[in-house]
């Protein structure tokens, strides 16, 4: 069954906005290959779940190979208070034991891809769900993280894992065709152990791996604050070292401006940290003159 448009979620303004601005972004991006970080918190409403599904759908439609990273951090969270456990991060990185792993893998794989594989196919698209392990996709080994108070001393983060290799060969399979692959940040090893991953590394190295055009990281801010709190909405290497020094940047966002920098200097000619919570903000970042977010640059 081919997929259907249907533009009818979209208001008229911002339809008649983007269609008359889009013609040259879908030149630009026909044929190209945009990774998108879609991050848990960037999922908080059913409309705007939708609306991502949408514009995925739509996107494909034009021509664009999307390809679709999830996150879900606030909803491991909310699980594991379920059973009662507290989270624990170092680092802006979830410290995870083999109890925290399984209820990873369940809210991730088992609930969160599942849900943006079934509003993408219910928009008429063709999503396909993936982990690390499906087709060799993700192979990773035990992260160790620098202790920041004790030099050359390492914390023990449990089941966190690095990206060692991607091997893109069951995406470029899946982009070939119509589908919209979906893929949760779980990384595995040779002897089958799974690892939790930053969601922000994996779509960093897969868009990188993929000569992508685009990385978009959608989260749940603006973009990247400075300490005053002002939206910079353009940052270089050099900014980036000083916002570190400064202590601008703290939590979630330290993996994920590192993500981004390493995208940049691999030579993504578009990096952007963006607000997920704007209605339709993956159509109008690429397909309108509009730029969101903080946009990273390697120099
Ligand atoms: N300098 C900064 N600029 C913007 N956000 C920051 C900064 N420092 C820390 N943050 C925090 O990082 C959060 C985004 O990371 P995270 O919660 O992990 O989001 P996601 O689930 O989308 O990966 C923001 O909501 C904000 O609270
Ligand atoms: C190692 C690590 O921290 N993994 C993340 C994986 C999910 C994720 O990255 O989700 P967001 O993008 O929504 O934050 C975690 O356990 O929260």
């Amino acid at each position: 069954m081919s997929p259907k448009l249907d533009l009818s979620l979209i208001s008229n303004e911002l339809k008649t906005h983007i269609l008359a601005e889009a013609l040259p972004h879908i030149q630009r991006y026909h044929g190209k290959t945009v990774v998108v970080k879609y991050g848990g918190n960037a999922m908080t409403e059913q409309r705007l779940k939708q609306g991502f599904a949408r514009d995925a759908v739509l996107l494909k439609l034009l021509g664009i190979n999307l390809v679709l990273v999830h996150g879900g951090g606030p909803q491991i969270d909310r699980a594991l208070q379920k059973i009662g456990k507290q989270r624990v991060f170092v680092q802006g990185i979830r410290v995870t034991d083999a109890e925290t792993m399984s209820v990873v893998e369940w809210v991730l794989a088992g609930e969160i891809q599942q849900e943006i594989v079934s509003l993408i196919n219910h928009y008429g698209g063709q999503a396909v769900g993936l982990t690390g392990k499906d087709g060799g996709l993700i192979r990773a080994r035990q992260m160790l993280a620098p202790d920041q108070e004790r030099v050359g001393e390492f914390l023990d983060v449990g089941h966190v894992g690095e990206v060692e290799v991607i091997n893109p060969a069951v995406i470029k399979a899946l982009l070939s065709g119509a589908f919209i692959p979906v893929i949760s940040p779980i990384g595995f090893d040779d002897d089958g152990a799974s690892y939790n991953l930053n969601a922000d590394w994996v779509a960093s190295r897969l868009a990188t791996i993929l000569n992508a055009e685009k990385l978009l990281i959608m989260t749940n801010i603006a973009g990247v604050m400075d300490k005053q709190g002002e939206l910079l909405t353009d940052l270089s290497a050099s900014q980036i070292d000083a916002l570190f020094a400064d202590g601008a940047i703290s939590g979630g966002m330290l993996p994920k401006i590192r993500a981004a920098l390493d995208a940049a200097k691999s030579g993504i000619p578009a990096v952007h940290i963006m607000d997920g919570r704007i209605e339709h903000s993956l159509l109008l970042e690429i397909l309108t003159e509009q730029s969101l977010g903080t946009v990273i640059r390697s120099h």
